[in-house]
């Protein structure tokens, strides 16, 4: 998918969060969003999902403005995109379960109804619980293919998340919009999810990041836009941004005195 936000603004109650951003994000491609807190990525981010219709200017897939189609299409379209929090939120089931949830939404009920029937039967047959190939081969991108029978209570953090990306990843959005994800994991987990989103970008996802980490943008980004108060500062190839930034202000985050000016907090 092409998506595109085309100079688009959005406000809450007149007051305005993000202000004319025009950013796009191409099949096989990683942008990250950096910034500090509350420079509007997370909501940046809702746009990109469509969660949230901005104020002003437009959103494209494809070409297509989702906010002009019936609500029907709109969520259609919507399913071409996955999403992850910075928090996993599983089901209290098995491993496999909350993966195959995410496939599960994408389907019309006729589909639900037969897959629901198909597992009875297999288990029926088997006496054991079974799995489809899409569900272990999103699980074998995040390393959790052998844990898929097992509860999703008994994960630790990090493995719950890399379970919410096999979630997001199975039904093959066309777009991963990926808020934060790693920002509550220990190096091993990170370095597990920035590996299965490398290898995302390999299969032609297009995906959208945010985070506050630029080792990790540099890590893993093909571009990086920087946010500051809303507004879109500066985007380019990583090594470009930040080894020569064009703005100060992205100087200035970059080697880290952004946060202080004259020894006042400034975010
Ligand atoms: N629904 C809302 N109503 C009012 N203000 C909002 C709303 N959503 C976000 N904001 C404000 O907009 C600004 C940007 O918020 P946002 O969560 O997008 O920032 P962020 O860059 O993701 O921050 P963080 O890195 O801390 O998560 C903040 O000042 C926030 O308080």
């Amino acid at each position: 998918m092409n998506f595109e936000l085309e100079r688009a603004s959005y406000g809450v109650d007149g007051t305005p969060i993000l202000t004319d951003i025009s950013l796009a994000v191409g099949a096989g491609e990683v942008v990250t969003v950096i910034g500090p807190s509350g420079a509007g990525k997370s909501t940046l981010l809702r746009l990109a999902a469509l969660f949230e219709r901005p104020t002003d200017g437009a959103v494209r897939c494809d070409g297509t403005e989702p906010w002009s189609l019936p609500r029907g299409d709109r969520l259609a379209l919507r399913r071409r995109i996955g999403v992850v929090f910075q928090q996993a939120s599983l089901f209290e089931t098995s491993v496999a379960r909350n993966v195959d949830a995410g496939r599960r939404i994408r389907r019309p009920w006729s589909s639900r109804l037969r897959g629901f029937a198909e597992r009875l039967t297999a288990r029926w047959i088997h006496g054991s619980p079974t799995v489809d190939d899409r569900t272990l081969e999103a699980l074998e991108l995040v390393g959790l293919r052998d844990e898929w029978d097992r509860d999703a209570a008994s994960l630790s953090g990090g493995e719950a998340q890399r379970v919410s990306f096999a979630r997001a990843l199975a039904p093959r959005p066309e777009l991963l919009v990926l808020d934060e994800p790693t920002s509550d994991l220990d190096p091993r987990n990170t370095a597990i999810l920035e590996r299965a989103i490398g290898r995302a970008r390999d299969r032609d996802h297009g995906v959208l990041l945010a985070t506050h980490d630029m080792h990790q943008a540099e890590r893993i980004s093909d571009r990086v836009a920087f946010l500051l108060d809303g507004e879109l500062v500066e985007i380019g190839p990583p090594e470009r941004v930040f080894e020569e930034p064009r703005d100060e202000r992205t100087a200035r985050f970059v080697r880290g005195d952004l946060l202080y000016d004259e020894n006042e907090l400034l975010v």
